[in-house]
């Protein structure tokens, strides 16, 4: 690759920025526009340093992911705060031996990470900032579940393929029985499974800020019966706006995370109601899914199982809206979907997902076979300025 190639692609970036520039600020020009910066960024470092050093970088950025994990769960920015420390502090607060942390330090600042005020005495920056439990926008908790069960789960990757299904990356790295889920609910793994939560809140801050406002939750009929719906995230993301505040939620989800889910709401305005049920079930009965709603809803589901568990969920929806056909119920589905220009966070994360129960990101293509094969007739899909996309699916017209 020449200079020429390099001066080319800085070329195109800055005319992107600018045009980014000029975008009005949360307009679907900015997010596409700050998109096609973020992967030209990339491409004109690759342009720079070329294949060698490209990939090199990229074997090793676990080395920056374990530097990450280091720092947030030792809490260094948070014993920082607003002033300074000194690595004898640090290390005396955190039990941590100088010479790792000096080491874990330096790879942090290469990466933009705190300010160094004096020879091995730190400050916070904008970055370390969201590594503190309290910022706003704290990404302490995903940071902890990425870098670790991710991070663990994705190191068995290999075995798990070789397995065929039989076992997950996440199973061999933490070797339990059953699920994830059922794994991360135990008692035993409450503090995973709070932290879980954190981190699912935190990424979708990240990625999925805009969901409440770009789609017209309030024109939704209501009860929404959310399949698999956790603790409520998303409906506590939508009760905030006073004008969803009219909807009324029934969570389904497996007996632990039920009981989760009903402790957090006993405090918090907003009609949740929780069901507990298996949604893979072998029919709907057997699911607990309540029949005759006329909406129904999957966030962040399907993408965690295979085809013809996909299918089988599906399924289960599909025959508790049936109950209620003459209502014409709805089925949002709430998914990333896989695209050619899909963002580096897109495709790590469906890494992430095919590590901890052999899930998968699927085209929107993918999407809409599976829901056509379990009975479904896809209406409308709707793109925001975010990563998930919403297929709306109805039953078919009757012949
Ligand atoms: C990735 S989380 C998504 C949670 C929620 N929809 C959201 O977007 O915040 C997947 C959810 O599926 C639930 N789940 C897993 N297996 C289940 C099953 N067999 N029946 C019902 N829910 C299940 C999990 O407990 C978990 O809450």
């Amino acid at each position: 690759m020449s200079a020429q190639d390099a001066v080319a692609v800085a070329e195109r970036l800055l005319a992107l920025v600018k045009d980014l520039a000029a975008a009005p600020a949360q307009s679907k020009d900015a997010y596409t526009g700050a998109l096609d910066v973020q992967r030209t960024c990339d491409e004109l470092l690759r342009t720079v340093v070329g294949p060698l050093e490209y990939t090199v970088l990229i074997g090793e950025s676990c080395q920056e992911s374990a530097a990450l994990h280091f720092v947030t769960q030792l809490g260094v920015a948070d014993i920082i705060g607003e002033g300074t420390a000194s690595l004898a502090d640090l290390s005396e607060r955190t039990g941590a031996d100088a010479r790792f942390l000096g080491v874990v330090m330096s790879c942090m600042l290469g990466r933009g990470y705190f300010v160094q005020e004096s020879p091995n005495v730190y400050k916070n920056n904008a970055l370390s900032e969201v590594l503190r439990e309290a910022h706003p926008s704290s990404l302490k908790g995903a940071i902890g579940f990425v870098c670790d069960e991710g991070y663990n789960a994705a190191s068995k990757l290999q075995e798990a393929a070789k397995s065929h299904g039989q076992a997950s990356g996440s199973k061999l790295a933490f070797g339990f029985q059953g699920t994830v889920f059922d794994w991360m609910a135990a008692p035993e793994h409450a503090w995973r499974n709070e932290r879980l939560g954190r981190a699912m809140k935190q990424l979708h801050m990240m990625a999925n800020a805009n969901v409440p406002a770009d789609f017209e939750w309030n024109k939704l009929r209501g009860p929404v019966v959310d399949c698999g719906g956790g603790i409520g995230a998303l409906e506590m993301a939508l009760l905030k706006d006073e004008k969803n505040r009219g909807l009324e939620f029934t969570i389904v989800d497996i007996p632990k995370t039920v009981e989760n889910g009903k402790k957090v709401w006993a405090n918090l305005p907003g009609t949740v109601n929780f069901v507990a049920g298996d949604f893979l079930a072998p029919d709907v009965d057997a699911s607990g899914i309540p029949k005759g709603s006329p909406t129904y809803l999957i966030r962040h589901v399907l993408h965690d199982w295979t085809d013809s568990e996909v299918v089988r969920i599906l399924t289960n929806v599909r025959d508790a809206m049936a109950a209620a056909a003459d209502q014409a119920p709805t089925l949002l589905v709430c998914e990333m979907l896989l695209r050619e220009d899909s963002s580096r966070f897109v495709r790590t994360t469906s890494m992430q997902l095919l590590a901890l129960n052999n899930g998968i990101t699927r085209t929107q293509d993918a999407m809409i076979a599976l829901l056509e094969q379990a009975g479904l007739e896809v209406k409308h899909v709707h793109h925001m300025r975010a990563v998930d996309s919403i297929i709306e699916a109805v039953l078919p017209a009757r012949s």
